[in-house]
């Protein structure tokens, strides 16, 4: 009982280890929660790089894939310039029978469709065989210019004419058309779409757009083949993209071999998105948008490129300021704070010299970078819960538990159960280190209590013994006559008042008064007055029971007898006097007359019920009866001994 109310006084809130687990719990889960805000800060540095870098190897990948592409174009530029200059190196010897052909070629194929300019019939691009050589999907245009055309620009149209003949359809998978243009106004071009050198306008120069310009000698001075000319093709459509190489023979610009190359399928690639989320954007040099991953298609198919003007997207707006300031030097620039919330990573092409730009959520990246420092919360949280519960149930067994007893233990003490202690530490056995040290410290304590209880109290017991003795002692003193050693007047109306009680004994009185005293005192002294008495009081007590004789005053004593005695004794009394009478105490002036000192007794019966004051009267009454017959006498009130 004692026990469980300690229990339950002790609320679980309120114990040392449970607060103490408490505050552990407190303080490790705040490290983890702090450990975890660093890791994340950390790991959220290292994705966003990670991420960066992955993203700039992936897209550097894409490009280099797609840079491939504008590779091999460029390869079958000089594999086509390659072959012009061989076969024109082999045909241009003007002494030969073949030379001669070539031009007689030209003026048998060409027809003039208005004046000045010429182009090939329509049969070279429906399909036809001449001297048993099959000519398709060509066109030619010999446009207005200011000169003649001479037999060697003749030879040189055959000679491309020729080439286009045989490596056109070769080529007509990867690209839309393969093309020779001259710069003295001549474009031939092998097509499966369309016959473009009989559309042409009669008036076209070709030399004044920049394609063909660009690869001019004046304009070209380093003879650098290039991609120009960025268009969307209607007709065809798609977007295509015209890649010229300059031709150039003993210091003179003869051809320009080239391509129109659809690249739709390179712009759905580079744009298609990289990551969820990820927006692409191609521009070209200029800031103008090629194409983006979110652009509607009809937007671009019918502005070709955009630019600010025409299409005013707020992120558009942004990347083309940002390339028209030229602040991006490097070839891969990340900015970080461009856009609020964004990571905007730009890539250069540099084949056709594009701008690749990508821009990326940030929340994604923290999102990825938030996965481990989760983890680890949930794992420390988790982990540190484990431990702590370990903990909690090994304090709670070898701390709380031993606590308990020990408190339970101390409150024994506290209460003085010592012998409880020592018989109810049960777990005395189970506990160890301090607490036992403490448990076996109050065991100790609890036997010498009870040893210095048990002395005390021998102690005590010993003192009351002591204290009753003397207590009697006085008691005895009390009811004692200093002279004489009998019982006082005072013991003597105690034992009376106790004779009269109805439950007592019956009873009887004798007061008895020594004779002529007065007279024994003048004569013989005082002091031998004294002894007298003593001696007669110590005859009485011997004679009588001791506690019955009593020094009723002066020279009258006293005796309270069970009537049960004069039953059996009936000279009891008188027998006492005479024993007295006998003592020998010389007296020759006694009344009595017989030398000796004598005494004189009334009796009288005590009855319960009856006042003391009326027995003493009564006893009272019978010794003045024996004093006035001459004393030395008993006499006695009639007994009835039966009462
Ligand atoms: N020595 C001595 N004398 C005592 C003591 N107490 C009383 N007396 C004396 O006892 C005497 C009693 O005298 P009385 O009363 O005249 O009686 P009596 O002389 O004995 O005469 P009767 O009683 O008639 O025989 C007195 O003289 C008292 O002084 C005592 O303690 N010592």
């Amino acid at each position: 009982m004692e026990r469980r109310r300690n229990d339950r006084r002790l609320h679980a809130t309120e114990r040392l280890t449970t607060r103490l687990l408490l505050r552990v719990s407190a303080w490790a889960i705040g490290l983890v929660i702090f450990g975890s805000i660093v890791t994340f800060y950390v790991v959220y540095q290292n994705a966003k790089h990670q991420f960066i870098s992955d993203l700039n190897r992936d897209v550097a990948q894409k490009i280099e894939r797609n840079q491939r592409f504008f590779e091999r174009i460029e390869a079958f530029g000089d594999v086509l310039a390659e072959r012009f200059v061989q076969r024109y190196e082999f045909y241009n010897d003007t002494n030969s029978r073949r030379y001669q052909q070539a031009v007689d070629a030209f003026d048998a194929w060409y027809e003039e469709t208005s004046p000045g300019v010429l182009r090939l019939p329509v049969t070279f691009h429906s399909g036809t065989t001449i001297d048993n050589t099959r000519f398709e999907y060509l066109s030619a245009f010999v446009g207005p210019r200011p000169n003649p055309i001479t037999p060697e620009l003749k030879l040189r149209s055959t000679v491309a004419l020729s080439i286009l003949n045989e490596l056109g359809p070769a080529w007509q998978h990867v690209v839309t058309n393969t093309h020779f243009s001259m710069p003295e106004n001549i474009l031939m071009l092998y097509s499966p779409d369309q016959p473009w050198g009989l559309l042409a306008d009669k008036d076209l120069v070709i030399t004044n757009y920049s394609v063909v310009k660009s690869t001019l000698q004046s304009e070209n001075p380093e003879r650098k083949p290039n991609w120009t000319g960025l268009y969307y093709d209607i007709t065809a459509g798609y977007w295509t993209i015209t890649y010229q190489r300059p031709i150039d023979y003993a210091g003179k610009h003869l051809a320009n071999a080239s391509f129109d190359v659809g690249i739709s399928q390179l712009l759905a690639d580079l744009t298609q998105r990289q990551r969820p989320d990820a927006e692409h954007f191609v521009l070209n040099s200029q800031g103008q948008l090629i194409s983006a991953t979110n652009i509607a298609f009809d937007l671009v198919q019918e502005q070709a490129l955009l630019t600010p003007e025409t299409y005013p997207d707020p992120a558009f707006l942004s990347i083309n300021a940002k390339i028209l300031s030229g602040e991006l030097s490097a070839n891969t620039s990340t900015l970080d704070d461009f856009f609020e919330d964004h990571v905007v990573t730009f890539q250069r092409i540099d084949n056709p010299n594009w701008w690749y730009v990508t821009i990326y959520p940030k929340l994604n990246i923290q999102r990825e970078a938030a996965v481990l420092p989760v983890r680890l919360i949930v794992g420390g949280v988790a982990l540190v819960l484990l431990v702590l519960m370990v903990v909690y149930l090994l304090v709670r067994r070898d701390v709380s538990k031993p606590l308990t007893e020990m408190a339970y233990v101390a409150s024994m003490m506290d209460a003085r159960n010592y012998k409880d202690v020592l018989a109810g530490n049960t777990l005395k056995g189970k506990l160890k280190g301090e607490v036992r040290y403490a448990l076996n410290a109050f065991v100790t304590m609890a036997k010498r209590f009870i040893k210095a209880q048990e002395q005390l109290e021998e102690k005590v017991n010993q003192r009351t013994r002591e204290l009753a003795r003397a207590n009697k002692m006085l008691e005895a003193l009390a009811n004692m006559d200093g002279l004489t050693g009998l019982l006082n007047r005072r013991a003597f109306d105690r034992d009376l008042a106790q004779a009269l009680q109805s439950d007592s004994e019956p009873s009887i009185l004798v007061l008895g008064d020594l004779d002529s005293f007065k007279a024994y005192n003048d004569n013989y002294g005082h002091e031998a007055g004294d002894q007298a008495l003593q001696k007669i009081a110590q005859y009485l007590m011997n004679a009588c029971e001791q506690n019955s004789v009593y020094r009723y005053g002066g020279e009258e004593l006293a005796i309270i007898l069970p009537q049960r005695i004069l039953a059996a004794q009936p000279n009891y009394i008188d027998n006492l006097r005479s024993g007295i009478a006998h003592l020998g105490i010389e007296h020759n002036y006694s009344a009595s007359g017989i030398g000796a000192l004598s005494i004189s007794f009334g009796v009288a019966p005590i009855k319960s019920g009856q006042l003391a004051s009326d027995v003493i009267r009564t006893a009272d009454t019978q010794l003045y009866l024996a004093k006035r017959r001459g004393g030395n006498r008993t006499v006695m009130e009639e007994l009835s001994l039966k009462e």
